[in-house]
């Protein structure tokens, strides 16, 4: 009897509670006693694997419940010690005699009865390891999708709209890098230059810098001092395209992370803000306040919450106030979406989305938001539609569904490189950057890989007078 080793230990503490709860795991190891216990080491490798466990949890079953009689009869805690010990045994290609001996003591931990049946079943994972990720059981021509979307931990259908979407090059890359942390990138409040002890690397966008040193950066306290916030680069280069001069409405400014880049920008041109940042949740709103008060950069930002799918009723207070129905220079919508684009931060996403989500639900939503948001556009004004999905129909779709409608009479798509920020010299690299990520029709369109940055979406239409 080998003994168990502490960080399996927090990992199924925080994967238990996470799934009674619905918390997100990655918090949960920052609250749970037994976690903040931990030793840095432990710390880590907990870490790797409840979030390993959460990413790929579908794919864990189904190699599991390939050697269980009952699948349906497996309690909750032993099934997820089991799947802790099968993503060592997949996915982190351990030792296969160390993963499966220290499965059967977290099942021990939480039922004695089960040992002899979690060594059967792992033991077996184990040796059916190569054949499982091969897909060797399916016998149709779906094998080929299969072994990706199992190689990445994804559910098979999510890999086919990925291969539909993006075509083989990039979902293949994005697939590829599913299971590895994204890199991580800030915007840097502009009162400050530089944090203490902690290296930033230059991106082509002013402002946004790289950091390798995630701990350091956590230790540094900037974010907890707002001088920074941590951003993903292509999330910056869509916040900053929807800085302009004049007055801005932003649909789904949620807790504000654009919120605050793009207040970082404006401070940076020279700008006033006459901002109106607005979401369904009234909490994030108070969230997104309390970081730009911190930040020093709340000035001339008023917020609304509610469902902007009726923007009258959102706006009734400030439209009164002002005595108009208010039309705005810049509407940017920051739909609410798939986040197929960010799955390497959020390893809940693959297995909590469903089909339905990604081709109906979602884009009749954004959809919704997006002419909405259309009404409220000034002559000449702009219209930005931004998501955190790599799938068409939340992309592409939404943009030629909206411009076949009456409501999008006197819009017309124009390039994102062409956006304020991207015609002002200090952005000359930043205005490449997005060129080179440009489609036919000028939308700006990142997928992540290995060392890139996540997938995001921009398009942008003017109103023509
Ligand atoms: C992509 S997230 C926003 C991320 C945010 N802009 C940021 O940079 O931190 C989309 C947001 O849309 C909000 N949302 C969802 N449905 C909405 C609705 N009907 N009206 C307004 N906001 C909505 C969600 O609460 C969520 O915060």
């Amino acid at each position: 009897m080998s003994r168990l080793s502490p960080a399996r230990s927090a990992a199924l503490a925080a994967l238990l509670e996470a799934d009674r709860s619905g918390a997100f795991v990655r918090d949960l190891m920052d609250e749970l006693p037994c976690a903040r216990s931990l030793d840095q080491r432990d710390a880590a490798f907990a870490l790797r694997l409840a979030l390993g466990v959460s990413a790929t949890k579908g794919c864990l079953d189904e190699a599991l419940d390939a050697y269980v009689a009952k699948p349906g009869k497996v309690q909750r805690s032993i099934r997820m010690a089991l799947r802790i010990a099968a993503f060592e045994i997949i996915y982190l290609g351990s030792e296969p005699r160390v993963a499966v001996s220290q499965g059967a003591e977290l099942v021990r931990s939480r039922a004695k009865s089960a040992v002899g049946f979690a060594n059967a079943v792992l033991r077996r994972v184990a040796e059916g390891r190569e054949a499982f990720l091969a897909a060797s059981d399916i016998v149709s021509d779906e094998r080929a999708v299969v072994s990706m979307a199992r190689r990445a931990g994804v559910p098979a259908w999510l890999a086919r709209e990925m291969l539909a979407s993006m075509g083989d090059a990039h979902a293949q890359a994005a697939l590829d890098a599913q299971l590895e942390p994204a890199p991580l990138a800030i915007q840097l409040n502009p009162r400050i230059s530089s944090i203490g002890g902690v290296e930033l690397y230059d991106t082509p966008l002013v402002g946004a810098f790289r950091v390798l040193d995630r701990a350091g950066l956590v230790g540094s306290g900037a974010l907890r001092r707002d001088d920074a916030a941590s951003s993903d680069l292509n999330a910056q280069i869509i916040a900053t395209a929807a800085i302009r001069p004049g007055s801005t409405l932003e649909i789904g400014a949620g807790r504000g992370t654009k919120t605050f880049v793009m207040g970082c920008g404006r401070s940076r041109m020279g700008l006033a803000a006459q901002h109106v940042a607005c979401d369904l949740s009234a909490h994030k709103c108070d969230l997104n306040r309390s970081r730009l008060i911190g930040a020093g950069l709340d000035r001339g930002i008023s917020f609304a919450a509610g469902d902007c799918r009726d923007l009258d009723g959102v706006l009734s207070q400030l439209d009164s106030g002002a005595g108009e129905r208010l039309l705005f220079d810049t509407v940017f919508l920051d739909a609410p979406c798939s986040g197929t684009g960010t799955m390497r931060r959020h390893p809940e996403i693959p297995w909590r989305l469903q089909l339905d989500d990604t081709v109906s639900s979602l884009p009749e939503l954004q959809l919704e938001l997006l002419v909405e948001a259309s009404s409220r556009v000034a002559p000449s004004g702009e219209l930005i539609y931004a998501t955190c999905s790599t799938l068409e129909a939340e992309n592409d779709r939404v943009v030629e569904r909206f411009l076949e409608m009456p409501q999008a009479r006197g819009f017309q798509l124009a390039p994102v490189s062409e956006s304020y920020a991207y015609t002002l010299p200090d952005f000359e690299q930043a205005s490449a950057y997005v060129r080179d990520h440009e489609t036919e029709t000028g939308c700006f369109t990142t997928y992540p890989a290995h060392d890139a940055f996540d997938g995001h979406f921009c398009a942008r239409f003017i109103r023509i007078a």
